[in-house]
């Protein structure tokens, strides 16, 4: 097996093979927090328009996300574990997700074959999924802060799963120092607690807290269905 770490939305570009694209803070821990509270569908797109224009053909759908990681107009829910852990009226529901960087890395990864979420949360079931499919390249996608320029965590959990598929240590006890003051700023600041509260940044580094994969199976050109796969 052979397995590359790739960045940022270029990297996206170029990814080969069963690709993982990862997005810690926050995309793809939000997805995961989002099937944990009984979502029944996942669409990830690229843009807000197309996440409005699935709002006007289906009212009943919840959009789900963030610009710069601020709240959206129109959108019921950012882009927060938090708060979609204390949303009421989701279980059930279908959302439709698009953020900064990780729902752009999907749409953007064209060359893969097969497309998985990435995140500390579920990185064993992905490490352990990957072992079970044995492809013969596996690309890890660090997304990073906007998919323009490196995020800490994102690289920090390729190497993560890197570990995992090569059954080599990986120090996880200081990473949550290392973090909080190189990625985890922003959780920290009093005037955005609306839209990136202090608990997003716990809740995205629960490592290895869910033991499913997410699949991203493409519809159309900016339109990905996720799928729910239990190990
Ligand atoms: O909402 C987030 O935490 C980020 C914002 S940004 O990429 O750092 O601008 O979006 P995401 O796509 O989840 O990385």
């Amino acid at each position: 097996m052979e397995i590359k770490i790739l960045n940022l939305l270029e990297g996206a570009k170029h990814a080969e093979g069963l690709t993982v694209i990862i997005d810690v803070f926050r995309a793809f821990s939000v997805e995961c927090y989002l099937y944990q509270q009984g979502v029944k569908n996942i669409y990830t797109v690229g843009t807000i328009e197309k996440a409005q224009q699935l709002k006007l053909e289906h009212p009943e759908y919840i959009l789900v996300g963030e610009r710069d990681g601020l709240l959206l107009d129109g959108f019921e829910y950012g882009n927060s574990p938090y708060f979609i852990n204390e949303a009421e009226d989701i279980k059930g529901s279908t959302v439709v997700h698009t953020t900064s960087a990780g729902t752009r890395g999907i749409v953007n990864a064209k060359n893969a074959t097969e497309i998985i979420t990435g995140s500390f949360v579920n990185a064993k079931a992905i490490a352990k999924y990957i072992l079970h499919e044995q492809p013969e390249k596996v690309s890890l996608v660090a997304m990073g802060n906007g998919g323009s320029y490196e995020a800490k965590e994102d690289v920090l959990c390729a190497d993560y799963i890197k570990s995992l598929l090569l059954n080599k240590d990986f120090d996880l006890s200081s990473l949550k120092d290392k973090l909080l003051n190189n990625g985890g700023e922003r959780f920290h600041q009093v005037d955005t607690q609306d839209s990136q509260p202090k608990e997003d940044f716990h809740l995205c580094l629960d490592y290895d807290k869910f033991d499913f994969v997410i699949r991203a199976d493409k519809v159309e050109d900016d339109l990905y269905k996720m799928i729910l796969i239990n190990q």
